[in-house]
């Protein structure tokens, strides 16, 4: 069995009264990128907060590389590089003088110091930019610099908060591939509410919900269950809902008004041909045939109730 790099056992906190996040657990073992989505306020901040040891959890137990976050914070911590949603970042150092105060902060031997921000500017591709202040950067340079300072000390597990936020599309996408190499050599746990994020990025994820886990799992298994399921036909000729309920693999037909319907299937390539040749048959008059799309907060509500 692969050693455990995270093991997260009965995580549950509360900051007042109401349960913020309830018995979580996981292991990871592997090198990769996990993803951990929700939508806002599912409660992915508590949890990478307190697995990164900013907050103490009400309940349960964090081991990193085997080591108690609670019982050991220091040395747990060794093996932590967190990027939090809102970049810890000193504007007014310059990239090189920040990465040197992480490093400290860090408690890194001194003469590992330079070495160590050569090789992470390197990394993240912010060499050019070392005597700048920080503040002069665009977005997308702050965010390398952010990831910088999570992985100056070497960690094996990295933290990344909604990593893309507020960045441009090609921002978006050179620190994607920045996150990917990080990723080669190390355990990276990224959280994120957008869908495509986890799809182009992840390899396993989780899904919570109101504080639960309501979906782990491999990205194929992932995309198993958000398949579309329903399709929206528009028939000129209006037959009856329970005509479209006769079609074989049709599990619901709703008239939406005036030509349309939105039909519920079992299985989408062979009920859209069953449902042109029934249309041909009856001359319902096909003017239209949509799959429609599941939005992230439908695939909620359906893991949420598959999970009750
Ligand atoms: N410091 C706090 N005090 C009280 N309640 C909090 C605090 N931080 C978060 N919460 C509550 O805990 C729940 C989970 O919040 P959390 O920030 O972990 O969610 P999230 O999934 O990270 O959302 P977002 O993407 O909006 O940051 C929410 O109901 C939130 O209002």
């Amino acid at each position: 069995m692969s050693a455990s790099i995270v093991k997260v056992e009965n995580l549950s906190h509360r900051y007042s009264v109401q349960w913020a996040i309830k018995d979580i657990n996981f292991e990871l073992t592997r090198n990769g990128i996990y993803g951990l989505l929700g939508s806002n306020g599912a409660g992915k901040s508590t949890i990478m907060n307190i697995i990164c040891g900013v907050i103490k959890q009400t309940q349960g137990e964090v081991y990193i590389q085997g080591v108690s976050l609670r019982n050991e914070p220091v040395k747990a911590k060794r093996h932590i590089g967190f990027l939090p949603q809102q970049p810890p970042l000193q504007t007014d150092l310059t990239v090189e003088e920040y990465l040197r105060h992480c490093a400290n902060i860090r408690l890194m031997k001194p003469t590992a110091v330079k070495p160590a921000i050569d090789e992470v500017m390197s990394k993240v591709g912010i060499s050019h930019f070392s005597k700048r202040l920080i503040r002069n950067l665009s977005g997308g340079y702050q965010q390398r610099v952010g990831i910088a300072q999570a992985i100056i000390h070497k960690p094996d597990f990295v933290v990344l908060d909604e990593p893309t936020n507020g960045l441009d599309p090609n921002q978006i996408l050179e620190v994607r591939n920045l996150i990917r190499e990080i990723a080669e050599e190390r355990t990276v746990v990224l959280s994120t509410h957008i869908l495509q994020e986890v799809q182009a990025l992840c390899d396993n994820i989780w899904m919570i919900n109101e504080g639960n886990v309501v979906f782990s799992g491999t990205l194929d298994e992932f995309d198993n269950q958000i398949m579309p399921n329903t399709l929206v036909v528009s028939l000129m000729a209006t037959p009856s809902p329970d005509a479209l309920k006769a079609i074989p693999g049709v599990i619901n037909a709703d008239h939406l008004g005036g030509t349309r319907f939105r039909i519920q299937f079992s299985d989408a390539t062979e009920v859209t041909e069953r449902i042109v040749a029934a249309s041909v048959t009856n001359n319902w008059r096909l003017m239209e045939i949509n799959l429609e799309k599941n939005s992230l907060d439908t695939i909620f509500a359906e893991l949420s109730k598959k999970r009750k």
